[in-house]
């Protein structure tokens, strides 16, 4: 049975009038109808960022470039070449094929590229640069021709980190906008920027709860709001590496939720004491405490089959297991964007530099979905052909009764027609 050591107070809500509903509701419709006008406005307004251009010259780009020291440029190019690494082994998985499936019916799969993806790479609360390497890389590998990178200039500070690592990315096309604005024009299109087919990236509630808006009228990854973590532990693990995971990730936003389910009470007690102890040690504990007040949790249950069991309800977007034997949660889980196992990984290794994508379902997409990855770029068609008489007379038939059984007299006559020998009309003509 459960115990819950260490709640999230129920009653932690948005404060009234700052909905992120009625917020991306009212700039999406202003940017629809007024474009680059109502675009510079809320930038102005939220941002205080308008220029002349919010897209980057090659002399802006190469002015970034210079500005970013060596030892981060040679850091971002080999995160990147971790994460191309992994996603082209992902993308081999990917294949198109063509087999007869029936004799004279050939059925075939083709993987396609989307023609042009928005990249959302937030920068609000810090420079998150390593989005760029999450939402571009994988593009390019999928082979999407055209990739268009947006980033906030918060108080007009030049992210210069954060704009060479979409430069090295490889973005077609990088703009200097944040927020719902920027996610607005991306998919509607404005006079300045041209319309993208789908959008990639995290961002916080507002930029998340966009996206949401805008699918339909264009593709999008899924939903990858504020962070989460969840840390499940047995009695081995050491409650100073569960803090310091915790509090790793309670970092992003006081919206973020860091949860520890344990088999082992004294873990749990140990652990209240050491976040207590590392939150005062930390330079961002002005985000991470109120995160950890209103939405940390420490539970503690009977064994790990119930941890495995509370893992899943919450299909949190990391989970971290900190057990004897990690791997067994491969074959008892099922919720979550990914899995961190055993004290030598952590989510900041996922994150940042291991490879895998770091931008994964939040708030219980990973219920039923994974997190962005090279696959989520490419649409995979099919196609077919019947090449013999005989093949096409034979799903002629069976076409004219299956459509007849749901009344669909027009669709059956379809069918009815290659039932005939070539050439012969059907009864009805
Ligand atoms: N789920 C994932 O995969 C994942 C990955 C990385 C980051 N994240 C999340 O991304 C988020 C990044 O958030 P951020 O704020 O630092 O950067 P951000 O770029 O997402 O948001 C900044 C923008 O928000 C807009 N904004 C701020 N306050 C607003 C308001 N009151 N009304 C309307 N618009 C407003 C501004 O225009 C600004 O440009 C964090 O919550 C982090 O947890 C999630
Ligand atoms: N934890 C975030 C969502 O997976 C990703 C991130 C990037 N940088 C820091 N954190
Ligand atoms: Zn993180």
């Amino acid at each position: 049975m459960r115990r819950i050591v260490k709640g999230a107070p129920a009653s932690v809500s948005m404060a009234a009038g700052v909905d992120p509903r009625t917020v991306a509701a009212e700039i999406i419709d202003d940017v629809r109808r007024n474009g680059d006008a109502a675009v510079r406005a809320h930038s102005e307004r939220l941002d205080k960022w308008a220029p002349e251009e919010f897209r980057l010259s090659e002399r802006q780009i190469e002015e970034s470039l210079r500005r970013v020291d060596r030892q981060t440029l040679a850091d971002i190019r080999q995160v990147q070449a971790n994460v191309r690494g992994f996603a082209e082994r992902q993308r081999a998985s990917l294949r198109d094929f063509e087999e007869e499936t029936q004799p004279g019916v050939l059925l075939g799969q083709r993987c396609i590229p989307v023609g042009a993806v928005g990249a959302y790479v937030p920068g609000g609360r810090y420079p998150l640069l390593a989005s760029a390497h999450m939402t571009i890389v994988p593009a390019k590998v999928a082979g999407v021709p055209r990739v268009a990178a947006c980033t906030p200039a918060t108080g007009g500070d030049l992210p210069h980190a954060t704009i060479a690592a979409i430069h090295l990315a490889g973005a077609d096309e990088i703009y200097l906008l944040g927020g719902v604005q920027a996610v607005a024009a991306l998919a509607l299109g404005t006079e300045s920027i041209q319309r993208v087919d789908m959008l990639v990236g995290p961002g916080n509630a507002y930029v998340a709860e966009a996206k949401r808006q805008l699918f339909g009228e264009v593709g999008i990854d899924l939903f990858a709001g504020p962070t989460e973590v969840l840390i499940v532990a047995d009695e081995s693990a050491d409650p100073f590496v569960v803090a310091v995971d915790l509090l790793s990730q309670a970092e992003h936003g006081p919206d973020s939720p860091a949860v520890l389910v344990t088999t082992s009470a004294g873990l749990a007690e140990a652990t209240l004491r050491e976040v207590d102890d590392q939150l005062g040690k930390l330079p961002t504990r002005d985000v991470a405490g109120p995160a950890w007040r209103d939405h940390g949790e420490v539970i503690v249950v009977d064994d790990l089959e119930e941890a495995f069991a509370v893992a899943d309800e919450y299909a949190s977007e990391h989970v971290q297991v900190l057990t004897r034997e990690p791997r067994l949660a491969l074959d008892r889980l099922r919720n979550y964007g990914s899995l961190f196992l055993g004290d030598r990984t952590c989510v900041s290794f996922g994150d940042k530099v291991i490879g895998t994508n770091h931008v994964l379902p939040t708030r219980g997409a990973a219920r039923y979905t994974g997190g962005l990855w090279v696959g989520m770029y490419v649409k995979t068609v099919t196609y077919q052909e019947v090449t013999t008489d005989a093949a096409s007379a034979y799903l002629g038939e069976l076409c004219g009764r299956a459509a007849r059984a749901e009344r669909f007299e027009g669709h059956a006559r379809s069918g009815d027609l290659r039932a005939q020998p070539r050439g012969h009309r059907p009864a009805w003509a």
